[in-house]
């Protein structure tokens, strides 16, 4: 018999080219040893060169996702990725809201090709409904630049920012991600006493489609084991560092992250899932 086998959930959008999204969400969770289950808020065309088309679900159907898993299944942590509309995130926050679980948010808005993810008017909604029931928020600059309302430049400004996304929008904690600042790769994380900061060499590559999912769900699977969030977002950024250092280079455009980073420092697993 397993022992007790830990769950996690994600709700987001999907990316059929495997490398962002719903698809990364699963293969984190999977790497992480935590059993993952996935709710779809829109189905998106895209891959590694961009966005070509995105189809909504609607409410009702959202809400029936979210019953069939969370009257059987139930996790021991929530992430939520893209969410493009305000009505989803309204139902969304009424059932996370009952649920007494960590809840990661990655406030996805805008994808690295440049295209929306999420309508203007969710901008706010996200702030005055879902952050409140955070416990880590993930922006990247861009993202917590339209959260906290200024311009963040260097990671004087990013500290700032984490703490008015805790502070003043009631998260328990936040998480801003140094990728798109100049130097070494930092994200500085906040948690309501202190500050901590993670930090590594930056590596020259084009390949970082679905960072941001990637790192997001290996903090919720080990929040889902019931490490704190000090040690989730530790163990999230050496996951995703090893993740973009072997980075794929699949597709014509930026290709996406390694789940086997790790074990390519030693080897691929063969087919019986041995590493030498
Ligand atoms: N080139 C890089 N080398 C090392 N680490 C990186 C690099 N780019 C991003 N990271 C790290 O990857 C994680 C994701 O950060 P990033 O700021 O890129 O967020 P994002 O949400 O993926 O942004 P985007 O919307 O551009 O995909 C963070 O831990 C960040 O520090
Ligand atoms: C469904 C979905 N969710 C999130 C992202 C962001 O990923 P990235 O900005 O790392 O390409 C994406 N491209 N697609």
């Amino acid at each position: 018999m397993m022992g007790s086998v830990k769950s996690a959930l994600t709700i987001a959008g999907t990316d059929p080219s495997g490398g962002a999204g719903i698809q990364a969400d699963l293969k984190t969770f999977q790497e992480r040893q935590v059993y993952g289950m996935s709710v779809i808020t829109s189905v998106v065309a895209q891959n590694t060169l961009g966005v070509q088309d995105v189809k909504h679900l609607s409410i009702d159907f959202i809400e029936k996702q979210m019953d069939a898993v969370l009257e059987d299944i139930f996790p021991q942590a929530i992430k939520t990725g893209m969410i493009a509309t305000v009505e989803m995130m309204q139902l969304i926050a009424t059932k996370i809201a009952k649920t007494n679980i960590p809840y990661v948010i990655d406030p996805v808005m805008v994808a690295k090709s440049g295209d929306s993810l999420m309508e203007d008017q969710s901008r706010k909604a996200i702030r005055d409904v879902l952050i409140p029931l955070a416990t880590v928020v993930t922006p990247n600059v861009p993202e917590a630049e339209i959260l906290v309302g200024f311009d963040i430049k260097n990671q004087q400004d990013a500290k700032k920012a984490a703490k008015v996304i805790v502070d003043d929008l009631g998260a328990q904690s936040a998480v801003v991600k140094g990728g798109h600042l100049p130097g070494e790769a930092v994200d500085i994380l906040y948690d309501g006493n202190d500050y901590y900061y993670f930090k590594n060499v930056r590596f020259d590559t084009k390949h970082t489609h679905g960072t941001g999912c990637t790192f997001s769900a290996a903090i919720t699977a080990e929040l889902a084991k019931g490490k704190s969030i000090k040690e989730a977002v530790e163990l999230g950024k050496a996951y995703i560092t090893d993740a973009i250092k072997f980075s794929l280079e699949l597709g014509q455009g930026n290709g996406p992250t390694n789940h086997w980073g790790g074990y390519r420092l030693k080897g691929l697993p063969n087919q019986e899932g041995e590493i030498k």
